[in-house]
């Protein structure tokens, strides 16, 4: 239907941990994160989001800083989402800097990258009081889950306001005959998060190829944060241009064109 209201598309947040991995092979300060931001916010992103790691093999404190102060200054309705595990360095950036949201991620210190959700039945009681602590600071909290409907009510028994469904199963079953079982789990976990009252968020391993699907099965997704895909697109095709087709994907999943 054309010309009717339309959905809120759900909100792209740009994640710059690759950026950061680039500029680190070299003491030369570029590729600079904060210009990525920039250019990512002047191509309509929503928001960005970092990952500084205990090892700092990518974004850096220095990083984080600086792409608060950037935000703050020159983009203030831009979300900014720091993730992290609380029991590691993420709740010294939320003490320090109140961001919009923090997104809570069970990795160890030296891991890979992410690769799992919480275990809420083993860790709830000792992620509760850091979650009570950061919506004190005015900060929400999104907790990266995997899409398991029955563990989903968990992360509202501890004070969630969101969860992240952690999206690389869906992702590595895209065009596959496993897809359609995938997208099933995935839907079924968002609607689990809805009726618990949580808002859902998105990602790891998503793609503009594999974005729209995922978005159609799982109504309701209020952002996702992608990186790595998006980066490696941006090294072919620019930040600008990037951002747009990423952004057009979601809008064709609302219904704001075909996918020709
Ligand atoms: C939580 C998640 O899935 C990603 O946001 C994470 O930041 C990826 O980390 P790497 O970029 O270090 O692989
Ligand atoms: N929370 C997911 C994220 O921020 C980026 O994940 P990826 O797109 O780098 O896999």
């Amino acid at each position: 239907m054309h010309g009717g209201p339309r959905v809120n598309p759900t909100a792209l947040s740009v994640n710059l941990n690759k950026v950061a991995l680039v500029r680190n092979t070299r003491h030369l300060g570029i590729p600079s994160v904060t210009r990525a931001a920039t250019l990512c916010l002047q191509a309509g992103a929503h928001g960005i989001t970092v990952h500084p790691r205990p090892d700092a093999r990518h974004i850096r404190g220095d990083d984080v800083r600086a792409l608060h102060a950037l935000l703050k200054k020159d983009w203030p309705r831009a979300e900014f989402n720091i993730e992290g595990n609380p029991f590691h360095n993420l709740m010294d950036f939320v003490r320090e800097l109140r961001p919009h949201q923090c997104t809570f991620v069970p990795d160890s210190e030296g891991q890979f990258t992410s690769d799992h959700g919480w275990d809420l039945e083993k860790d709830g009681e000792r992620v509760k009081p850091l979650i009570a602590e950061a919506k004190s600071l005015g900060v929400r909290v999104s907790l990266f889950m995997d899409a398991d409907a029955r563990a989903i009510p968990l992360a509202k028994a501890v004070g969630a306001d969101r969860v992240e469904l952690y999206t690389e199963p869906y992702a590595a079953a895209w065009g596959t005959t496993r897809q359609g079982e995938q997208l099933r789990r995935f839907a079924a976990a968002g609607q689990a998060a809805h009726a618990a009252g949580l808002g859902v968020n998105a990602g790891h391993d998503l793609n503009r190829d594999n974005l729209p699907d995922f978005l159609r099965a799982v109504p309701g997704v209020l952002e996702v944060s992608i990186g790595h895909a998006l980066i490696a697109d941006a090294l072919e095709m620019g930040y600008a241009a990037t951002v747009r087709a990423y952004l057009a994907a979601i809008h064709r999943a609302a219904g704001g064109g075909s996918d020709q």
